[in-house]
């Protein structure tokens, strides 16, 4: 796929799409990518575009050379007469700090790329035993087909930091884990040291995306979870988002946003979710609550969180049962069909864009609408 950059121009200087007042085509749709190898078909996003841009097309669709051209509507809204027809999601000039991505099959990793696709400068904070692996992943290009945005281009992410969000200053970090191998190799990952550097290196971050978590009893129900592992969890999973928001909050801009991921659990008893998981998710919303007030007021940040519905992820498949709760959720929820990663990624950009400027302190639902439920229409006592 030839990655063709502001809506087709490079590809109108290979097989010019001309209008029929002599114009380059751009009209309210822009043509995203060109496959050299493809077939000759034509995909528009939406059928009124097709009368409008096939005719339009004609010389390309007889070129002896094969495209596949996937069309849809133009990020920047503008038509032929630049007019403005969209409600663009636009973040360029903004720059986003994304805690909690380790490899390309959860929420972070779809967050970030709809946060780039829309334009946003992407930093990524990965947990210290996880990031060499990630990083020679990316090197490698083990990620470049999930790295590419719907434009053909493939996300940049500009810079991986070694992060750790249990520990908040050097000071805190106990001798075992800062002489463990895991950790000796890195260095500054504590979350005020990542928010230095972060400084130093950019001066200031307009987005913080807190899609993280850790419960090393989730598998535990509740009864049977020790103390230090309930701890462990609301440390690692909600503590996490006030410190990162605590530390980042002095380098980012007025008018900017923060998210983080919560699920049903905090809210429905879901029997599974343990070793304080729950708990920690029922911490995370409520100090969305507060620190939405205490942000708001402080430094005009928006803070929001999104409750999803299950992932395959990394982390989802740890706790156990993440298939039986994706197979769960299709029988049952209002929406019957798969819940991508992306849908969540679009929902968080359009939350930490301007188009979302009014809502703080807002738990938002992206789960094919499962939470609306009181009722499993699937049970077996329901067959009876
Ligand atoms: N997958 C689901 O079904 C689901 C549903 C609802 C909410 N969520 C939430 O989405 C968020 C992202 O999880 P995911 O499911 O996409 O899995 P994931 O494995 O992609 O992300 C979890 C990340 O947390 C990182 N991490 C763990 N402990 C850390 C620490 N101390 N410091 C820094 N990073 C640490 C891991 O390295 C990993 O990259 C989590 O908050 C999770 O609870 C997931």
């Amino acid at each position: 796929m030839a990655t063709v950059a502001a809506g087709g121009l490079q590809m109108a200087a290979t097989r010019p799409c001309i209008s029929s007042s002599g114009r380059m085509f751009m009209s309210s749709a822009a043509i995203l990518g060109v496959d050299v190898k493809g077939t000759s078909q034509v995909k528009f996003a939406s059928s009124s575009h097709i009368s409008s841009v096939k005719p339009l097309c004609q010389s390309f669709m007889s070129a002896p050379l094969k495209f596949t051209v996937v069309v849809t509507r133009a990020m920047s809204g503008e038509t032929e007469k630049g007019i403005a027809s969209g409600l663009p999601i636009d973040l360029r000039g903004k720059r986003a700090f994304i805690a909690g991505i380790a490899d390309d099959n959860g929420y972070g990793w779809a967050i970030a790329k709809a946060l780039a696709a829309a334009g946003a400068e992407i930093l990524v904070g990965t947990w210290v035993p996880a990031i060499n692996i990630f990083e020679t992943s990316l090197r490698r290009g083990k990620f470049d087909e999930s790295r590419r945005l719907l434009n053909g281009s493939l996300m940049e992410i500009i810079k991986v930091y070694p992060l750790d969000t249990v520990y908040d200053t050097p000071e805190d970090v106990p001798v075992d884990v800062r002489t463990n191998k895991r950790y000796s190799g890195a260095s500054n990952w504590t979350v005020k040291e990542v928010a230095e550097s972060v400084k130093n290196d950019f001066g200031s971050i307009d987005i913080l995306v807190h899609s993280l978590a850790n419960g090393p009893e989730v598998t535990k129900p509740l009864l049977e979870t020790s103390r230090k592992g309930y701890l462990a969890a609301i440390s690692a999973s909600s503590y996490s988002f006030v410190s990162l928001l605590k530390h980042f909050l002095p380098i980012m801009n007025p008018g900017g946003a923060s998210i983080s991921l919560t699920y049903i659990a905090s809210e429905r008893t879901i029997p599974g979710y343990g070793g304080g998981m729950s708990s920690a998710k029922a911490a995370l919303e409520s100090d969305t609550r507060v620190l939405a007030f205490e942000a708001g007021r402080k430094g005009k940040i928006r803070v929001n969180t999104i409750s999803a519905g299950p992932l395959g992820s990394r982390a989802a498949k740890a706790i156990g049962f993440i298939e039986k709760m994706i197979k769960y959720s299709y029988a049952n929820a209002p929406l019957q069909k798969e819940l991508l990663a992306d849908e969540v990624g679009n929902t968080a950009a359009f939350l930490l864009s301007p188009l979302a400027s009014a809502i703080t302190g807002s738990v938002v639902y992206v789960d094919n609408g499962l939470n609306a439920m009181g009722l499993a229409t699937d049970s077996p006592t329901l067959a009876v």
